[in-house]
């Protein structure tokens, strides 16, 4: 007997410590039951210390690995992450514009938790020209979101105005991860705005922990599994965020500084 499985595609960069990018996304795609394929856009070197180089694939390889994908496979979600600049948002939205790999999730990735850039400053403007309105969900933390709306984010009132912003820009559902600073805060906040105008808020508790990269990543992962699974966007947020916390609050021992999240728990 085959079994058949959802199949999802993350378009991102690869993470060689297994922890964030996309292997965050691959292991989330595992546990979430779906079947997991990629399109390597760039591979960063570094481990719980943090990134120490980076290269980015060539354009024809990039190509290559959609056509490959679109050829053999009915993909019924995909996600972005890592997307390095201009010219490589570029490619990736001529490739999805060509294919049909269903919904788009866009994790707008700037910078890795422990500042490593990891999108070049110029490439901004493209991203929200035509990346964004690409977007069935956007998932910006409080950072990108201030970045993408150009507006410095000071309180719940300006977040829900921001996720206003996005929507208005292009992006038809908006999640917007909440600022958490250790010791300036015991929970942590999400909100959600959706395209029929629902929003609410999604709280949690706050862990204090070293073990949390890769976060971001797995979160818009487990979005889009669960959006490849026929999920409503309302349930595929609220089931990718259960999934998230748990994987904080079981972490695992891996590496000597900044770990991964429990993809197990
Ligand atoms: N310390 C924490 N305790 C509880 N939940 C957390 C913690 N850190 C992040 N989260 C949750 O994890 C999810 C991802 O949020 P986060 O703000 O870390 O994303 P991100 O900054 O994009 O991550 P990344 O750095 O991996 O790109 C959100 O649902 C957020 O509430
Ligand atoms: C290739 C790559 N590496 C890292 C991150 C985020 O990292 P973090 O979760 O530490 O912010 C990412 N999105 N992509």
């Amino acid at each position: 007997m085959v079994n058949e499985f959802p199949q999802a595609l993350t378009i991102a960069g690869s993470d060689s410590d297994g922890s964030a990018g996309m292997q965050a996304d691959l292991h989330t795609f595992f546990v979430r039951k779906t079947y997991g394929t990629s399109v390597i856009t760039a591979c960063v070197a570094g481990n719980s210390y943090g990134i120490h180089d980076s290269v980015t694939m060539p354009e024809h390889f990039i190509n290559q690995e959609f056509k490959d994908l679109a050829d053999d496979f009915k993909i019924r979600a995909a996600k972005t992450g890592m997307l390095d600049d201009t010219n490589m948002i570029n490619i990736v939205v001529n490739n999805y514009k060509k294919y049909d790999f269903g919904p788009l999730i866009v994790d707008p990735v700037i910078v890795t938790k422990h500042g490593n850039m990891l999108l070049k400053q110029d490439a901004l403007k493209t991203l929200k020209d035509k990346l964004l309105p690409l977007a069935t969900v956007i998932t910006p933390n409080f950072y990108e979101a201030e970045k993408l709306t150009d507006k410095e984010i000071k309180s719940d009132n300006d977040i829900e105005e921001a996720a206003i912003k996005l929507i208005k820009m292009g992006a038809k559902n908006v999640i917007i991860k909440g600022k958490h600073i250790a010791g300036e805060t015991d929970k942590v906040r999400d909100y959600v705005l959706l395209e029929s105008g629902k929003n609410f808020w999604i709280d949690g508790p706050y862990y204090n922990t070293t073990h949390k990269n890769g976060t971001g990543d797995s979160l818009s992962a487990a979005i889009t599994a669960e959006i490849a699974k026929d999920n409503d966007i309302e349930q595929a947020i609220r089931i990718a965020d259960e999934y998230v916390d748990k994987a904080i609050k079981n972490g695992i021992e891996v590496g000597h500084k900044f770990g991964p999240i429990n993809h197990w728990s």
